[in-house]
């Protein structure tokens, strides 16, 4: 494959320019990406061992797209590229180096939930207020520290930082920091924040070992590299320093992370750290239309910070912005639902054409709701992702806790579960005893009689003999992840104890835990890893960004939602822009300061800049926050528009049922009257949709109703619908994961067909 074909003359210049220190900083869409991975692919050609290539992404799944494209082009050479998120990166480098920094190499990784449970208890050991020392407020103090590359005993000396948080009223933050750091180091365990901080403290406290991956990494790249933070920064300044060969790509105008740290004056540092910096421009937009990047343009030439640059693009003029009104949030999941149904009929596209981009996690479910309704697939990028649900994180600290005994927070999560009579006093005596011994939790729980806990011996002697025989698993017979994990699962009680709960959510704890054994299953089976211990499956689990939580169940063609923060970097052919209201977006967290509503703006473009050939954008003129109806107001953003981009969407109809859609030929005819009629957005508003999914009028629901594993169910069968009523399975439709019923409900309701994975079917 001839790549440097593929190139316009400033591209190929960055590509084939592989000596010395590179920065591109280019508008959005202009090929940075492309760059980098060819780059890439051009360097291993020219006969770099790709050992010696350390390419750094935003996502491992970004990680995961671009060495598949290398791969076309080197083959399998690429499989050993150095390439993730910097957290993945360098939590596998300190894997290797942390016995330098006094952990051993089986530490565990504490992710948000278990950081925050470890302050709860310091802030509760110290006798501080909760509501004045609120947990999220310290741990971001503590983030923001650590990013800063600051640490607890410099924290504590630093008069600036001192009166600061004297100022806020909590001058004991850099005591609760202390002890927060050395839990941590006795629990065996970093947290996310840790990853980059214990790798600078390694290199800056242990030359010999910067100087081993000085000379390892020939060459070093950074996509996205507006979004560092100094932390990160620093790591790839030193990894760089003997070779000189770092090449940085980004675009200042989509710098939306300073809200964590990210620090848009790295481009400005880089400038003067490398005296001999080639910078090279792009500025020809390939991805979207004429009007999605004027649109673009207009917005962020608002901004006053930014670095001048001219992005154009040769590609056709494309459709204006459609901009839809509803009446509140419920509608607007519908009415993008249906528009996305009548776009996939009128012009044959796939779900995966489809991106629904929002602010904030939350308003994901109004979407979710219509989709279903119309039977459109979509998956949920981010958000509560599988691995933060309650019986996978239960699962996954018994691991956790099989590994490295010292995870207090694992222990903390298991020690009674299920059920074995250890109540929270004597938790709390145990992890006392433990600090007031200076051992660890496990120490005290392994040696229960010496700590003098007779009474309470019982249940955790049966816990110690437990997680010994857990233990002799892995360390003396060495089983495979999945061995050990099933063993877990199955000797622990936890799957028993799901097994035997009954209820609708029980049976789906239980699926859950049966697919988290699956895909443990699948990661032993693969033939990229190699490490196929159970450490490693958590380490792999542990460095998931919430960007590449998606839950995968098999089809792929479905529609993405997701927040704009995680679809950086992507593109869609088709973007909606939802919840365009003040306070919403932008959001009002962020209206504080000039900068933070040009970090919003920043945000707006990142979302417009996603669009290939279309872009909507929708408010709601109602809805629920925090359990109440909220009148909302579009969002400034939407005046800032040129409006001669954008226009008013033509009418859309009421979201229909499937069996009341009209066929291909009526349809179409019918969206060419709607255009030709085209009609305001309130007027959209105006037909409220009837209720076609009544339940028969004597119907009452059974006062037992749970619903029924329906993974048997066959024709014929009768069965109760909490909604539609007792009907009978006339037809049954198995295409994939996909399972749909046909039935024929009684009452005058009529037939309906039924999505199984979704509906709740009692079988009778
Ligand atoms: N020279 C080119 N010829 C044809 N297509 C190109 C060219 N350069 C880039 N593209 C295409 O344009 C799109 C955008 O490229 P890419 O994702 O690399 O841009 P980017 O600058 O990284 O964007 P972002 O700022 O959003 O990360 C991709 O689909 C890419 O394949
Ligand atoms: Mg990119």
């Amino acid at each position: 494959m001839n790549y440097i074909e593929g190139l316009n003359d400033p591209q190929r210049e960055a590509v084939l320019h592989t000596n010395g220190p590179l920065m591109i900083i280019a508008g959005a869409g202009s090929g940075k990406t492309r760059v980098l991975t060819y780059r890439t692919a051009h360097l291993i050609e020219k006969g770099v061992d790709p050992f010696r290539i350390l390419l750094l992404t935003f996502t491992n799944k970004a990680a995961g797209e671009m060495r598949e494209r290398i791969e076309k082009v080197v083959g399998n050479e690429a499989r050993n590229l150095w390439m993730g998120t910097f957290h993945s990166v360098f939590a596998k480098i300190l894997r290797f180096e942390c016995k330098a920094l006094g952990y051993t190499s089986d530490f565990s990784i504490y992710d948000t939930d278990d950081s925050k449970s470890l302050l709860r208890s310091i802030i509760k050991e110290r006798n501080l207020d909760d509501k004045v020392y609120k947990v999220n407020g310290v741990f971001n103090r503590i983030s923001g520290a650590k990013n800063r590359l600051i640490g607890p005993d410099e924290y504590l000396n630093n008069p600036i930082i001192q009166a600061d948080d004297a100022a806020a009223k909590l001058p004991e933050v850099g005591r609760l920091y202390k002890m927060y750091a050395e839990r941590c180091f006795k629990a065996n365990a970093m947290d996310f924040d840790d990853l980059l901080y214990q790798t600078n403290v390694l290199f800056r406290d242990h030359v010999e070992i910067l100087h081993k991956y000085q000379h390892k990494f020939h060459y070093v790249m950074v996509d996205e590299f507006q979004d560092t933070n100094i932390s990160q920064y620093l790591i790839t300044k030193k990894l760089s320093a003997v070779h000189q060969n770092i090449c940085v790509v980004g675009d200042d105008a989509q710098s939306i992370y300073a809200f964590r740290g990210a620090d848009i004056q790295n481009i400005l540092n880089f400038e003067k750290d490398y005296s001999d910096l080639t910078t090279i421009k792009l500025e020809e937009n390939y991805r979207s239309t004429n009007n999605i990047v004027q649109a673009a343009n207009s917005i962020i030439a608002r901004n006053k910070g930014q670095l001048k640059k001219n992005v154009f693009t040769n590609n056709e003029e494309g459709a204006l912005i459609d901009l839809i009104k509803a009446a509140s949030d419920n509608e607007e999941g519908r009415l993008i639902a249906t528009h996305i149904f009548e776009s996939k009929m009128a012009n044959g596209l796939k779900n995966n054409d489809f991106a629904i981009l929002y602010r904030t996690n939350a308003q994901s479910r109004a979407f979710e709701e219509a989709l279903r309704k119309l039977n459109i697939k979509y998956r949920i990028i981010g958000g509560l992702s599988f691995y933060q649900r309650r019986e996978i994180k239960d699962l996954l600290a018994y691991l956790r806790f099989v590994i490295n005994q010292n995870d207090e927070e694992a222990f903390k999560r298991i020690i009674n579960l299920p059920k074995r009579g250890i109540g929270d006093t004597t938790v709390a005596k145990i992890t006392v005893t433990a600090a007031e011994n200076g051992v660890s939790v496990w120490d005290v729980v392994a040696n229960i009689n010496q700590f003098g806990a007779g009474r309470l011996s019982a249940g955790i002697e049966a816990f110690a003999d437990l997680i010994k025989s857990f233990k002799i698993m892995v360390e003396i017979q060495e089983k495979d992840a999945y061995e050990v994990a099933s063993h877990v699962a199955k000797a622990s009680g936890i799957l028993r104890e799901l097994y035997e709960d009954k209820t609708v959510e029980g049976l789906s704890r239980y699926e859950n835990v049966q697919e988290l054994l699956n895909a443990i299953k699948e990661f032993v089976d693969s033939p990229e890893n190699e490490d196929k211990s159970i450490s490693n499956f958590l380490q792999t689990v542990s460095l998931l960004t919430t960007a590449d939580n998606e839950e995968d169940e098999g089809e792929n063609d479905r529609v993405t939602l997701m927040t704009i923060h995680g679809a950086k970097g992507l593109e869609f052919d088709h973007v909606y822009i939802v919840g365009m209201e003040e306070d919403l977006f932008p959001s009002q967290m962020m209206l504080q300061s000039r900068q933070d509503l040009e970090e919003e703006r920043r945000l707006f473009y990142v979302a417009i800049t996603r669009a290939e050939k279309r872009l909507m954008m929708s408010f709601a003129e109602s809805r629920y926050q925090f359990g109440r109806l909220k009148a909302c107001e579009p969002s400034r953003f939407l005046d800032e528009i040129d409006p001669k981009y954008l226009q008013i969407a033509r009418n859309i109809r009421r979201a229909i049922e499937p069996q009341e859609r009209p066929s291909p030929a009526a349809f179409i005819r019918k969206v060419a009257n709607d255009v030709a009629t085209k009609a305001t957005p309130a007027a959209s508003l105006q037909s409220k949709p009837k209720p076609v999914n009544a339940a028969p009028s004597n119907y009452t629901p059974s006062p037992d109703f749970t619903a029924s594993d329906t993974s048997f169910l066959e024709e014929g069968q009768k069965v109760e619908h909490l909604k539609f009523g007792f009907g009978i399975v006339k037809k049954m439709d198995v295409n994939g994961n996909d399972r749909k019923a046909t039935v024929l409900f009684e009452g005058g309701v009529g037939e309906k067909t039924l999505l199984l994975s979704f509906a709740k079917l009692r079988i009778l």
